[in-house]
């Protein structure tokens, strides 16, 4: 609330508004922090996000079941705004989803520009795949 009035400024200034264009969006700020939006996309896609600003537990979450056959450019987009020291991603995919490439292709992205893979896990469930990797920047 430093920075932005409400949520509407916020996305804008953020950058989240530039994460996938052409998305309708909720947006709010909450007083004295913190950031929630819920955006829709023709089709019923959806994306999420969730900021917690606190510095002992600062956290974004980021949610999305727009399907794509692969995520790095989406990943980047999302790394660009937030900059954080450390993420985590999952994703979930079956071999009819258009993701499907998606999982193969996250086994090879072991680097990413200023950051480097920590874990990187293959579940299988009875109906999906689900990768799991985690990605930190290294302390230079
Ligand atoms: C955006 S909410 C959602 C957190 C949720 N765990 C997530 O990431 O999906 C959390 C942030 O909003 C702030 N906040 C302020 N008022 C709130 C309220 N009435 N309900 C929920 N969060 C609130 C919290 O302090 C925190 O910074």
């Amino acid at each position: 609330m430093k920075v932005s009035q409400d949520g509407q400024d916020a996305t804008k200034r953020s950058g989240i508004w530039d994460i996938i264009p052409g998305i309708k969006i909720d947006d709010f700020l909450f007083d004295p922090c913190g950031y929630s939006m819920n955006g829709i996309l023709p089709g019923g896609y959806y994306i999420t996000i969730h900021v917690t600003p606190e510095p002992h537990c600062s956290y974004v979450s980021f949610e999305s079941n727009v399907p794509q056959a692969s995520y790095e450019g989406l990943i980047l987009k999302v790394l660009e705004v937030f900059n954080p020291g450390k993420f985590l991603m999952t994703v979930f995919a079956n071999s009819a989803s258009i993701a499907h490439g998606s999982l193969k292709q996250l086994e090879k992205i072991d680097c990413l520009p200023r950051y480097r893979r920590n874990d990187h896990q293959f579940c299988s469930f009875k109906n999906y795949y689900l990768t799991y990797t985690q990605f930190s920047r290294p302390i230079i």
